[in-house]
């Protein structure tokens, strides 16, 4: 079972305020991951054999969700006079990160990958902005008849804060611990796609003596716990790491890889030996 996180770094103009997708990037990786599942004899996607491989796909919300869910301070406390502005903010970054969602799937599918789309705001809630109730019934099903799941962050009903913001890499986290399939593989591979070559010792964007970090096991291997650089409203790399940390403390290892290098995509999905960052 392979879990795909593609960051809105990667997919969308993650520095603009305008919401911009880096088509470039999102027909490769379409390209990329298809000749990967066919490498792999996972083809059934297209050819409709059975396989006991699966793949489900989360992505960021990148330069589409960001921006109005800070606009709209989505996850903060509020007073009840001002729910109406907050109600119509939740909507607006709802139809926003649908957008992207609609448009990475139009790609992935136009490239012969049988793509779902798979709402977060539909069905999953939240209480403290931490996932409690979240069925997999579904993305299980679709697997299992050889779909390929796209789930993406989204805003969610919370039960402490009315409304709140869920993460890919939350979502990401509460999968790759929950998700139990019928008749595929449960063995895990988890794999994000961001766009650096994983994490380092403070952000390499910023400073130029950062130094690249291949296996990460704690918080502590990072010398500045720094914000990304761009507008991020659920916690940028350092809340990426924490998720993936706590994968790692019930065995499940993940991958940071840099998503911006031609090939990356088809080299980690195929277990090549590629640099990122091994969280474990
Ligand atoms: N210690 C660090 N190591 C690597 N990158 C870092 C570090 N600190 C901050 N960053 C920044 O984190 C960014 C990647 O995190 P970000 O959350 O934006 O990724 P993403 O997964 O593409 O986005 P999203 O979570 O919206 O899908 C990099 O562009 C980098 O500038
Ligand atoms: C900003 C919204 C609505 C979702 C954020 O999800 P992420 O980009 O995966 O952190």
């Amino acid at each position: 079972m392979i879990i795909l996180k593609l960051g809105g770094s990667i997919l969308t103009n993650k520095n603009s305020k305008k919401a911009e997708v880096n088509y470039t990037n999102l027909n490769r990786i379409a390209n990329e991951i298809k000749n990967a599942l066919i490498n792999k004899g996972m083809d059934n996607f297209i050819n409709n054999n059975s396989s006991d491989q699966g793949l489900v796909i989360i992505h960021g919300a990148g330069s589409y969700g960001h921006p109005p869910a800070k606009k709209y301070e989505i996850g903060k406390n509020f007073n009840n006079d001002e729910y109406p502005k907050k109600r119509i903010g939740f909507s607006k970054t709802q139809i926003c990160v649908k957008k992207l969602n609609t448009i990475i799937c139009d790609i992935l599918v136009n490239h012969g990958l049988p793509c779902v789309s798979i709402q977060a705001s539909s069905f999953i809630t939240t209480k403290n902005k931490r996932i409690n109730n979240f069925n997999l019934d579904s993305i299980e099903k679709y697997i299992d008849e050889g779909f390929i799941p796209v789930i993406y962050g989204d805003v969610v009903l919370d039960d402490e804060l009315k409304v709140a913001v869920l993460s890919g890499d939350q979502i990401l986290q509460y999968i790759a611990i929950n998700l139990n399939l019928s008749s595929k593989s449960n063995k895990k591979e988890v794999i994000l796609g961001t766009d650096v070559n994983g994490v380092y010792t403070k952000n390499p964007k910023k400073y130029d003596d950062a130094k690249h970090i291949p296996v990460l096991t704690s918080l502590d291997d990072i010398d500045e716990l720094d914000s990304t650089t761009n507008i991020d409203v659920t916690g940028g790399m350092i809340g990426k790491i924490k998720e993936l940390l706590e994968l790692a403390e019930i065995g499940i290892e993940s991958k940071i890889i840099n998503a911006n290098e031609h090939g990356a995509i088809l080299d980690a999905l195929n277990n090549k030996n590629i640099k990122g960052t091994k969280i474990k």
